[in-house]
């Protein structure tokens, strides 16, 4: 028997990367709405509770008003919006760092945010071993391919050539911020500064760390082995154990589910810098949905997605 899957949402950037990702899987149906009943209330409150799986791929209100739409209990649904990443009742979806079981067993899981993934894949394993102290006011510097604003956003940058990079969240309190100190498990909040390129996808997520300033702080290249170990034996999280001269996100990148991790320190371990490399449309969003749904209809996990 297949599964019927509900994106609601579909028509957007998130929603489109899911349905490619699930093109061609015999285990899921697919219930698409066409254009003149996609933003229709009675014909989504219908889909929304006949589905087996809904994954909501819309902007935060719109999530909520739809997960508010399902009466049918039996509906197990993913959100790809930030609307429920630190709510009660919702499983944060990630398994590398919560572990699969939750994630099998939820009927509400949030999708984590694209730069939330890297900052919290890099953190999460060492603050929890006691390797990096939670107290430490963490900062997070981060760059995005433009899709990660969605349609508009890309229109903007489409229609703007001129645009370089572009710095944002600079008035704090990023909507990301909550669940990067939650599911870390930080006593402050970060300092996020994120920005955009002209790149279509892709960002890097990085964590600068002054070592010898920090209380009880592992030298560099316990960092990189604690993380390894963390993530011995993922298809999708992996750490590098060279250390490359630079990191580039190309313009021409293709769509790709993994997330890369790495640890760069200096000679003499007083300074270290965290750096994660995802697709925001893979690990960051719509692979990880997958992923999410692969893990809650009991399928292997890495099922669909390109790695
Ligand atoms: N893009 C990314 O890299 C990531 C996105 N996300 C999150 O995923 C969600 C979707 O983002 P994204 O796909 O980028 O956004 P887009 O703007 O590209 O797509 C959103 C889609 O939702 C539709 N929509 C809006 N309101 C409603 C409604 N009331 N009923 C039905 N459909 C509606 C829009 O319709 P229309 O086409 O008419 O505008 C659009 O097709 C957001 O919450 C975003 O924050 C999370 C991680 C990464
Ligand atoms: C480049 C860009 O604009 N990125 C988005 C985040 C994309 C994402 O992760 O979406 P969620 O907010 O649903 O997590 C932003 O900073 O608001």
């Amino acid at each position: 028997m297949t599964a019927r899957v509900f994106i609601d949402g579909a028509a957007g950037t998130t929603g489109l990367e899911i349905a490619d990702r699930l093109a061609g899987r015999r285990e899921f149906t697919l219930v698409v709405l066409d254009d003149e009943r996609r933003k229709d209330e009675v014909a989504r409150a219908e889909a929304l509770n006949q589905a087996d799986f809904v994954i909501l791929c819309l902007p935060d209100e719109a999530a909520r008003e739809a997960v508010a739409m399902i009466a049918n209990d039996s509906v197990r649904v993913i959100d790809a919006s930030s609307a429920h990443r630190t709510a009660i009742g919702w499983t944060y979806g990630f398994p590398e760092v919560i572990g699969r079981k939750a994630i099998a067993e939820a009927r509400r899981v949030s999708n984590p945010g694209c730069y939330p993934t890297g900052f919290i894949a890099l953190l999460a394993p060492l603050v929890s071993a006691g390797l990096l102290p939670g107290g430490w006011p963490y900062i997070c510097h981060a760059v995005s391919g433009y899709s990660g604003g969605g349609k508009s956003l890309i229109a903007r940058f489409e229609s703007d050539a001129d645009i370089a990079y572009r710095a944002y969240g600079l008035r704090m309190g990023h909507k990301h911020v909550a669940e990067m100190q939650k599911h870390v498990g930080l006593a402050h909040v970060p300092v996020f500064a994120p920005a955009v390129v002209p790149a279509h996808r892709g960002m890097i997520v990085e964590v600068p760390l002054p070592l010898a300033a920090m209380p009880n702080a592992a030298a560099p290249e316990v960092l990189r082995a604690a993380l390894a170990d963390a993530y011995l034996g993922s298809p999708i999280v992996t750490v590098r154990q060279d250390a490359p001269d630079e990191l580039l996100l190309r313009r021409s990148m293709a769509p790709v589910d993994t997330l890369e991790l790495s640890v760069f320190g200096s000679r003499d371990g007083t300074q270290a810098r965290l750096v994660a490399v995802l697709d925001n449309l893979g690990k960051g969003a719509s692979g990880a949905a997958v992923q999410n749904l692969n893990i809650m209809a009991g399928l292997p996990n890495t099922a669909g997605l390109r790695l």
